[in-house]
């Protein structure tokens, strides 16, 4: 039987009570001339387009940016990032594509470039029907957040969808979102003036990545691992991001905010909550975010000594970096939740640039034994590893008796390697179905403003201490694992790593 037919897609477990919406969508990505636009937006709406979810004879793309470029200057520029590592889609389909693409160039605080804007967006909206119908507007701000609330206000102001036949109006903002608590509490207040709730969409994209939102699956959907995932059997928890190359290119944006604000305080956080959260009433967006804030507000302070923050050497040569800069670019925090699931148990969340490898893990290690009597501590605990890239897999580091005649002990693991068992499939980018949730009206995978509060209130003290000076970062060279602190660290909160052992794709796999 092939994995397709063991799949169950029931309409209540994915149903956000929205149905299906006809009518007009207008795509406006502002900031159309920046890095993200051409290298995550456009090409996920281009996949989206290829699959079928945003129909020609319904949808339009415009980019709005002050770049004075024309239509083709642009639909140039973004063509070459729109097949990727996906050379499946035919290139008619990328000039299709960029027929429906358009460009409108304007300043992001006067009337006039939104005045002409939503002038580009009515005329799209009569050529696309011969009827008044519903028209869906939906503003995707690939923009520095400095300017979000200007840009609001001119959406607000002149760019509305006015139809009284339905649909709406919704705007997606980026990450980082505020710099600390009351910034971030600024902006959204700024912006929960100009729009509701449930027309901000804030997007965090490793919440579209695939084994994330298999993250509420296992843990609720599996009957074993309910009674494990607790204190009494879990003796720490790492979430670990590393990326093998620099700021290469950010190096200003970057050094503004550093690795707590670009990594940690989003996307590991936002790890943090799915693994750390209690089970939700239901599916439904409210119920996991309540929980979702739940377990951010119990975490407890964080302590001075329970952080490593680290810099690269090199990292200072950037020219758009200060000579002087306190940035770290490396950081070990432990987060502790004072509840009764997780009194005790250390979450290790690590983030760093310029290291020796590539990789995104969850890493959930489990107690010893008691009372063993294999004497097979030394070999390794019980962990359970959920690797979100790159290759997605799940693996269950575990002991078993060494095959042969003797009766001795080995590591070894039951593993579930994605590119193994769902060949054929392809795994969508994270950034194509969070798009197509906010089509959908789906806030499921989007941050709420009350969570963000929560989650900048976790790191706030600390971010303040580093903003001035009073934490310094440990020079770490490029290429290499980060401050050997942070391993101390770790070994101090009792997780123990494994020697000796390595997880491998197997030989057999050379699909991979
Ligand atoms: N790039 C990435 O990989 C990621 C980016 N993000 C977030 O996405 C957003 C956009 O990022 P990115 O595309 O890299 O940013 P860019 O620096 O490329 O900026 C995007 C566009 O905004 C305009 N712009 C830049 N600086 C300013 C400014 N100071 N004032 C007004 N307009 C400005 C420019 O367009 P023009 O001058 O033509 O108007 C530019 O092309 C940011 O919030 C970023 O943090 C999030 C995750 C990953
Ligand atoms: O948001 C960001 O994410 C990227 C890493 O994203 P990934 O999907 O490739 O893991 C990071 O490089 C960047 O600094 C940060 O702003």
């Amino acid at each position: 039987m092939g994995s397709s037919e063991w799949s169950h897609r029931s309409d209540s477990f994915w149903s956000n009570d929205n149905v299906a919406e006809t009518g007009c969508l207008s795509i406006i990505v502002l900031g159309a001339s920046g890095d993200l636009a051409k290298k995550k937006t456009f090409p996920a709406l281009f996949h989206l387009y290829c699959q079928g979810f945003l129909p020609p004879n319904e949808v339009h793309i415009f980019g709005y940016a002050r770049t004075k470029i024309s239509d083709d200057e642009l639909r140039n520029r973004i063509r070459g990032y729109l097949l990727g590592e996906r050379s499946s889609s035919p290139t008619e389909d990328v000039s299709e594509f960029l027929k429906l693409v358009k460009y409108v160039s304007g300043s992001y605080d006067s009337a006039e470039g939104f005045q002409l804007l939503d002038k580009e967006i009515a005329m799209h909206e009569i050529s696309k029907s011969s009827q008044e119908v519903s028209s869906r507007r939906l503003f995707y701000l690939a923009l520095p957040p400095s300017v979000y609330p200007s840009v609001c206000r001119m959406i607000r102001k002149y760019c509305m969808n006015e139809s009284d036949l339905g649909g709406w109006t919704r705007v997606v903002v980026e990450k980082p979102f505020g710099k600390d608590l009351d910034s971030a509490e600024l902006l959204s207040s700024q912006i929960g003036e100009l729009f509701d709730e449930p027309q901000i969409y804030r997007i965090d994209h490793y919440l579209g990545k695939e084994l994330v939102q298999n993250l509420l699956v296992l843990r609720f959907a599996n009957r074993f691992f309910l009674p494990l995932w607790n204190r009494d059997n879990i003796d720490n928890v790492q979430i670990v991001f590393r990326e093998d190359f620099g700021t290469e290119g950010r190096g200003g944006y970057f050094d503004e905010y550093g690795i707590i604000r670009d990594i940690i305080q989003n996307h590991l956080l936002q790890v943090f909550c799915l693994v750390a959260m209690e089970k939700p009433v239901s599916l439904k967006p409210e119920h996991i975010r309540d929980e979702k804030v739940k377990v951010l507000q119990s975490v407890l302070p964080i302590k001075d000594e329970e952080v490593v923050l680290g810099q690269y050497e090199g990292y200072r040569d950037d020219p758009t970096v200060p000579d002087y800069s306190n940035t770290p670019t490396f950081a070990t925090v432990i987060l502790r939740i004072h509840n009764e699931r997780w009194e005790g148990v250390p979450f290790i969340l690590k983030a760093g640039k310029a290291l020796n490898s590539r990789k995104a893990e969850i890493r959930v290690q489990f107690k010893d034994v008691p009372g063993d009597i294999f004497k097979c501590e030394k070999q390794g605990r019980n962990e359970f590893v959920i690797r979100l890239q790159p290759s997605e897999a799940m693996y269950m580091k575990l002991t078993v008796k060494q095959p042969g005649l003797e009766m001795s002990t080995v590591q070894s693991e039951l593993d579930l390697s994605y590119k193994q068992r769902y060949q054929g499939v392809t795994i969508p980018e994270a950034y194509e179905r969070l798009i197509l949730d906010t089509i959908r009206g789906d806030q499921q995978h989007f941050v709420r403003r009350d969570e963000l509060k929560a989650a900048w209130e976790i790191f706030t003290p600390l971010l303040h201490r580093i903003d001035n000076g009073e934490m310094k970062p440990t020079p770490y060279q490029q290429g290499s694992r980060g401050p050997t602190e942070a391993d101390e660290l770790s070994a101090k909160a009792s997780y123990v790593q494994t020697h000796g052992y390595i997880w491998a794709l197997p030989p057999y796999r050379n699909l991979l």
